[in-house]
């Protein structure tokens, strides 16, 4: 059975809820699911934005056959070409042979890396700032080249004042119903997954995504239709503030993430007396994490977060811990950048990891380290409980000093 819904007048939500994926990208674990958001308008010509991936391919064509109610589907707009957004142009293309595609150059030799159609005839290429009528609305392009793919677009329909924004301001989760940003509780049930899904699927290009921001900030936005997650309608400026934080690489919270790897728990031990010298000192923004049990993607999320950064390894075959490692490289390929970050090793017999990691930290930008070669040898002993001392002191009046 169809399952839709209106956004204007004119425009309909025809995407849908994937909730048994286990992994975004094969990767990203989406506990709580995902959405596909594909939005139609019915104007002198019908066009659709974007289609969604396979798994939810039957509600979705028969959302629009719906919508359509016997009318043909003209155009479809292609903003992004990652397969869970355009995995079922064919389908559309056999049940309307005359729709037309309007993408850019980079769109069309994607669709046919991927799907390999005849598109003859069927091609309308667009650039910058070119705009397009299908009756009342008129749309216009905006190129967003690498915020996540070469080829991505937003298009803009100046008549209602709608963003489609292709992967940009969306977020892991699937809706259920209330699909609109006023309908949910953001801050409580999706703020922490939309910056788990920014920071690691798009983090690394900020850069891009700051020069987009610049593009859309003159434009009078009254919807963001993003193509994961909630419809913004209201309160847009704290949608494009968070992303504004995220890509210019600022931290969110002025507080302390301790991200540790331990095996026999006398790395943990450590952490745990230097956290609570934290709290003593008077912080309270501190948040935990066991690397080994914590996806990365949640470690990277906190990352971006907070101001400060605590990293506490074994030192292991003359290496960092395997887990921290990973997390270092994440952290490396994500470009993470202007943290202040401690960093505590441990080694029984040839500590290495805490001169490592700094190594790791130094070759990422604007980093600000605390400590040099802070080592403990198997256990923490008391007479290094002024060197823990002494640390949170400074963390706690970095982090104080600053919230202020
Ligand atoms: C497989 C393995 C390799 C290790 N390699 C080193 C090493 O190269 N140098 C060293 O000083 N300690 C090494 N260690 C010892 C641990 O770093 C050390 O015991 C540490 O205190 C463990 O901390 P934890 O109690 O938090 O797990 C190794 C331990 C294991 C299990």
């Amino acid at each position: 059975m169809y399952c839709f819904r209106k956004i204007t007048d004119d425009l309909y939500w025809v995407g849908g809820n994937d909730r048994r994926l286990e992994r975004f990208e094969n990767i990203f674990p989406i506990p709580n699911g995902v959405t596909y958001n594909s939005y139609l308008l019915l104007d002198e010509k019908t066009v659709l934005f974007d289609t969604v991936d396979t798994a939810i391919g039957r509600q979705f064509l028969e959302n629009i056959e719906t919508v359509l109610d016997g009318r043909p589907l003209n155009y479809l707009v292609i903003n992004h070409m990652e397969p869970d957004h355009c995995s079922l142009i064919e389908d559309l293309l056999l049940r309307h042979p005359d729709m037309q595609i309007i993408g850019n150059a980079k769109t069309f030799p994607m669709i046919d890396q991927f799907y390999g159609m005849d598109l003859e005839g069927k091609k309308i290429i667009v650039k910058e700032g070119e705009t397009f009528s299908c009756g009342k609305h008129t749309l216009h392009f905006i190129m967003a080249s690498m915020v996540h793919w070469p080829e991505v677009m937003m298009t803009y329909d100046d008549t209602d004042k709608v963003l489609f924004s292709a992967d940009a301001f969306g977020t892991f989760g699937s809706l259920g119903g209330t699909i609109f940003n006023d309908e949910v509780d953001f801050d409580r049930d999706w703020l922490d997954e939309m910056r788990r899904y920014y920071t690691n699927i798009v983090g690394k290009y900020g850069a891009q995504v700051q020069n987009v921001l610049k593009k859309v900030s003159p434009l009078d936005i009254k919807y963001i239709c993003a193509l994961h997650g909630p419809i913004w309608r209201s309160n847009l400026e704290y949608i494009l503030e968070k992303h504004d934080i995220w890509s210019k690489y600022e931290p969110e919270v002025q507080g302390v993430m301790i991200a540790y790897a331990s095996m026999y728990g006398n790395t943990e031990n450590a952490v745990d007396v230097l956290a609570v010298k934290l709290a003593d000192a008077g912080v309270k923004n501190i948040v935990m994490h066991d690397i080994s049990g914590t996806h990365v993607s949640h470690l990277i999320a906190d990352t971006f977060k907070y101001s400060h950064l605590v990293l506490a390894s074994p030192t292991y075959n003359a290496g960092i811990y395997p887990v921290m490692a990973n997390y270092l490289e994440d952290m490396k390929a994500l470009n993470i950048q202007n943290r202040t970050v401690a960093v505590l090793g441990n080694g029984s017999w040839a500590p290495m990891s805490a001169k490592l990691i700094e190594a790791k930290i130094s070759e990422m930008k604007n980093m600000t380290l605390l400590t040099e070669n802070c080592t403990i040898k198997s256990a923490l002993k008391a007479e290094q409980l002024d060197v823990l001392d002494e640390l949170a002191g400074k963390l706690a009046e970095e982090v104080l000093g600053k919230s202020e």
